[in-house]
């Protein structure tokens, strides 16, 4: 950490090398890489971005909760009741733990403006407070198609009238027994709770080639560690170059997040979020003649 300050970038490339890991925090919580940063040293920066990419300790690391808190595992938390609150501003589980908050609401439409840029054919994973499947209503694309595995929300949705929409289907099941049998979509989002990014976000991704239409657009719900910036970047990296290696281009669109006030988390069990920041990302196709340069220069860097 204090190479890392310094600026030191051989000293901090072979302290990597002999083994010091990327992600250690000091006893103020910060990494090698917040310090780095704070310090203006972006080679340093860049340099342990790369190297949190590339070691083993990520991986297994990737085991993040695609929605932070969440404790318990998929198939438990659908096996378990949820609540809606009376005024309909959040979910929680029988733990208390929030499963989706209407402060994520400008979010979500800027999700929804994301995948349906080209109307058509919309699917989304979890409808949670049915948030963007409003946003994606308010759009009127071709086809709305809702995938929700858990029972009480399910009820939910009926009971508000979802199934009577025009041109929505809802499909009562987890994603991964009725995918990849649907679509192809033109525009896809994923946000869904107890699952992880190493076993379930990770399989899902590597549907998108039979899911998306060429010319689509994919995007999720990215609550990869939004406790820490800089892991937060090494994340974006990762899923930057897993999705290229598809053949599918990631964008990273930065939008200023008001944190909800104390107030908002009363009667949550975890506060999942405190990060002024959200990394809204955008995947789409790279087209066989897109010139090489055009598409680097539209990228995101990680450390932004
Ligand atoms: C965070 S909420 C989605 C919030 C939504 N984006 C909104 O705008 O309100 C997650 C939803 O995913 C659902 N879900 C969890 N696991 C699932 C799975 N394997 N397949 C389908 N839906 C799932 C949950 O029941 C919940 O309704």
């Amino acid at each position: 950490m204090v190479a890392a300050k310094a600026g030191h970038s051989s000293v901090v490339g072979r302290l990597l090398e002999a083994g010091a890991p990327w992600n250690a925090l000091d006893k103020n919580g910060l990494c090698a890489g917040e310090h780095a940063e704070a310090a203006g040293h972006q080679d340093v920066v860049n340099q342990l971005v790369v190297a949190g990419c590339r070691a083993e300790l990520i991986l297994a690391a990737a085991e993040q909760h695609v929605r932070p808190n969440g404790q318990v595992s998929n198939q438990d938390f659908l096996a378990r009741s949820v609540r809606y609150s009376s005024s309909n501003d959040r979910i929680l589980d029988e733990d208390g733990e929030a499963v989706m908050m209407e402060w994520e609401q400008p979010l979500m439409e800027a999700h929804a403006e994301a995948i349906c840029c080209s109307g058509g054919d919309i699917l989304n994973v979890g409808f949670g407070l049915g948030l963007i499947d409003a946003a994606i209503q308010r759009r009127k694309p071709r086809s709305h198609t809702i995938i929700e595995a858990h029972p009480d929300v399910h009820k939910k949705m009926l009971d508000t009238g979802w199934d009577k929409k025009e041109g929505v289907k809802i499909v009562f099941a987890r994603w991964q027994e009725v995918l990849p049998g649907l679509g192809p979509f033109d525009g896809i989002f994923f946000d869904t709770y107890g699952e992880y990014y190493d076993a379930d976000m990770r399989e899902f991704h590597s549907l998108l080639p039979k899911i998306l239409k060429p010319g689509g657009v994919y995007s999720f719900f990215n609550g990869l560690v939004p406790t820490n910036p800089f892991f937060q970047a090494v994340y974006r990296q990762i899923v930057d170059m897993e999705m290229a290696a598809m053949g599918i281009e990631t964008t990273f669109i930065s939008l200023p997040v008001d944190a909800p006030d104390e107030s908002v988390w009363k009667g949550v069990k975890h506060r999942y979020w405190c990060s002024d920041a959200y990394y809204l990302p955008v995947c789409e196709y790279i087209e066989a003649d897109h010139g090489g340069e055009s598409q680097a220069e539209s990228r995101t860097p990680p450390s932004s």
